[in-house]
């Protein structure tokens, strides 16, 4: 079992966690997380953000995104209200310049990888956008990598381990996701929002919040396979 990354030991009648000693969360906050990921292959940005959102999946007609667009979505994280804006961005490349004005502002970003395409590993795809963030975002945003349309397994050609290892090297979270089924797609967001929602309240002296070991334990309890 991974420690909630909270520095409380019980809960108070109405729920709320004891704040004598923790800096208290401020429910006010709206922590910015946006949605990077190529285009061409539409690795399913705009989709993922929707199921999160509205719980359903927009299939049919492929309508790429223009420019950015965001969407609000309040999280229960400990019994507290996280509120994540969420930015969905284009990724074709005519957009790119829009799009990094706002890699700035964002605490949270979520990359997506393309897993039934080789062009996503072979051509360093996922690599120059974890490289892109890096770039542009704040040095300490919290990064995840997604590969998306895990569903999809009879087109799959880009091994989970390779999403694992690409992760790795840069030392980010990876998950597998679908869209279509809904698949860890919640778990995605609840994780960036339990980080920031643990940065917010961090005593100096507070081990930090294990994202990672928070995405094993939950992926395990799940029985996620990532199809
Ligand atoms: N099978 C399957 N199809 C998906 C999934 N997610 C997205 N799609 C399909 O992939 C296509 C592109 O999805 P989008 O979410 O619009 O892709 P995007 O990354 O936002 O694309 P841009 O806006 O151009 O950057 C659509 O036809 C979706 O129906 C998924 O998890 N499984």
């Amino acid at each position: 079992m991974v420690s909630s990354g909270s520095a409380s030991g019980s809960s108070t009648d109405d729920g709320h966690t004891p704040t004598s000693n923790i800096c208290p969360y401020n429910e006010e906050l709206t922590h910015k997380t946006i949605l990077v990921g190529d285009s061409g292959v539409a690795v399913g940005k705009t989709c993922v953000l929707v199921r999160f959102k509205d719980g359903a999946f927009l299939g049919g007609n492929f309508i790429a995104t223009v420019g950015i667009d965001f969407r609000n979505k309040v999280v229960d994280v400990d019994n507290l209200k996280v509120k994540l804006q969420i930015w969905d961005t284009a990724g074709q490349e005519r957009f790119r310049s829009v799009t990094h004005a706002y890699y700035r502002d964002a605490q949270g970003n979520l990359c997506f990888l393309y897993f039934t395409s080789l062009c996503s590993l072979c051509g360093g795809r996922s690599s120059a956008w974890l490289t892109e963030i890096h770039e542009h975002a704040q040095k300490d945003v919290v990064i995840m990598l997604l590969g998306n349309k895990s569903d999809m397994a009879a087109e799959r050609v880009v091994k989970m381990e390779d999403g694992e290892k690409l992760a790795k090297e840069y030392g980010v979270p990876f998950m597998e996701t679908s869209a279509k089924t809904g698949v860890n797609v919640d778990l995605a967001f609840h994780a960036i929002a339990k980080e920031l929602k643990h940065r917010a309240t961090q005593q100096p002296n507070e081990p930090k919040f294990q994202i990672h070991d928070y995405i094993e334990s939950q992926k395990h309890k799940t029985g996620c396979c990532g199809l």
